[in-house]
């Protein structure tokens, strides 16, 4: 039983009641999207099946032809077993034949009491249906993790309650859901207060993006210094998105990068009179630097106390020392870069994202199609807005770009790389299916004009 469950119980609500609410949810959602048809209910042991059990009733009710398969009896004087004793239709046995008559099936098998990997008889029959409609998760998707215990079917549609959990937004979990709803089922509010929430969906919501004062002047709305190496084309992306983003001023630190825009400053000085420059505040290092310069230059910036995002090669040049990049402000891997630097962390997305987060404390961004940035207190966001076209070169450094840029500003690390994300994921919907790294930028005034139109 999730944490929220047990606080519902101890703030006084009954689980029957939930249950009764969850399954109505259920039969509700697909009564708004499917015309009647035959339903099969797939019943498991545990309160999963007994929502099932509630919404082969409701469906009943309705006058659609249901009836329940339980792949094991409910345990008993369990909340399941009294949803069960109130189902009076028809109870059949379980078996593949039936699964693939049925027109709709139910997988009311396993949701987040999943506790080892599902045997593959129960594997074939949720893999016979037609059309799923599965209840907290399809069987076999950890919820906590969105990783697949042996192996789980792909829904149509997966009907939630109180909230998302991880297993809906990180994959596999999240190809395996379908169209995902999340049902209110009259938690209270008092369970919420109980469980303190660490995880959310990456939206507006989570932060707010600066504005600039009335009366401010450029360096006031923040002067970012990114290093460029030999592949400067790397750093002029970086610059580009983070002067979209609202940074006052950019410079680029390095011998001489070539196709640098006007409105880019480019400074030749030396590292050592441009890091001890107390205006130079916040620092973006790795793209396109080269492993050995990236990895000198990181030293020196984290020895002079700047808020650095460091990426890419300065990433590769940490690879096994992870403590090298102690005392930076975030770091944005992808998968590959995050491996070389954290080999020992081999767990599911956000509990490594989190353990690398307070290992060298501070905000990681493991970047791919699933997002998760994470802070080394402990939060975490997933983000669900990139669109797959956004795997695209230059990509990476626009987001660094971005995060430098937002950082610049004032905004602490963790919102100012939540925020980045999904609006780098924004932008990238805005552009379609075409876009190159090199779109990315023009599309964020937009992104930013709609976020306060709406509100956030
Ligand atoms: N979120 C809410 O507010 C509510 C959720 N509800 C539903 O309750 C389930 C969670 O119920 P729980 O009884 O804790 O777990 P399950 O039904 O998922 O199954 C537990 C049951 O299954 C056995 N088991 C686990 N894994 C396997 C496996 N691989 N093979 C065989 N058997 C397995 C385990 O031993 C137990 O016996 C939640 O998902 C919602 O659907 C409430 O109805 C209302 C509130
Ligand atoms: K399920």
């Amino acid at each position: 039983m999730g944490l929220i469950d047990t606080a519902a119980l101890s703030c006084g609500v009954s689980g029957l009641m939930l249950m009764e609410n969850a399954g109505t949810a259920v039969a509700r959602a697909i009564v708004r999207r499917f015309r009647p048809c035959r339903v099969l209910v797939l019943a498991g042991p545990g309160n999963n099946g007994g929502d099932g059990y509630v919404a082969a009733r409701r469906l009943a009710e309705r006058g659609w032809p249901v009836a329940v398969a339980p792949l094991a009896p409910p345990r008993p004087a369990s909340d399941a077993a009294a949803a069960a004793a109130l189902w009076r239709g028809p109870v059949v046995a379980a078996d593949e034949g039936r699964v693939q008559s049925a027109e709709l099936v139910i997988d009311a098998v396993f949701g987040a009491g999943l506790a080892r990997d599902v045997d593959p008889g129960t594997v074939a029959l949720l893999g016979a249906a037609r059309r799923l409609v599965a209840i907290d998760v399809p069987s076999g998707v950890d919820g906590a993790t969105g990783a697949v215990r042996g192996a789980a079917p792909r829904a149509d549609l997966t009907v939630t309650f109180a909230g998302l959990k991880p297993g809906h937004l990180l994959f596999p979990g999240r190809a395996l859901c379908g169209e995902t709803v999340c049902a209110e089922i009259g938690m209270p509010a008092a369970a919420f207060a109980r469980v303190e929430t660490k995880t959310w969906r990456n939206t507006p919501v989570l932060w707010r993006l600066p504005a600039p004062a009335a009366t401010g002047h450029k360096y006031e709305r923040g002067h970012l210094t990114i290093l460029a190496g030999p592949m400067s084309g790397a750093a002029i992306l970086a610059a580009a998105a983070a002067r979209r983003i609202g940074a006052g001023l950019v410079t680029l630190a390095g011998p001489d990068p070539a196709g640098v825009p006007p409105g880019i400053i480019v400074s030749r000085a030396a590292l050592d009179e441009l890091v001890t420059d107390p205006r130079r505040r916040v620092w973006l290092c790795g793209p396109g630097l080269g492993v050995e310069a990236a990895g000198q230059t990181l030293a020196r910036l984290v020895a002079a106390g700047r808020a650095i995002v460091a990426d890419a090669d300065a990433l590769t040049s940490a690879a096994g020392e992870a403590e090298r990049l102690r005392g930076v402000a975030a770091i944005t891997p992808h998968e590959g870069e995050f491996a070389r630097v954290f080999p020992d962390l081999q767990a599911d997305r956000l509990s490594r994202a989190r353990a690398a987060a307070a290992r060298i404390g501070a905000v990681v961004v493991l970047k791919g199609p699933d997002t998760v940035i994470a802070a080394p207190d402990g939060r975490a966001a997933i983000n669900a807005n990139a669109p797959p076209f956004l795997a695209t070169a230059g990509s990476g450094d626009t987001l660094a770009g971005i995060a430098a840029g937002l950082l610049v500003q004032g905004m602490p690390a963790f919102e100012a790389c939540c925020a980045a994300v999904w609006l780098h994921g924004a932008a990238a919907t805005r552009a379609g299916g075409g876009l190159i790294a090199e779109d990315l930028a023009d599309h964020l005034p937009m992104v930013v004009e709609n976020i306060k139109k709406f509100n956030f």
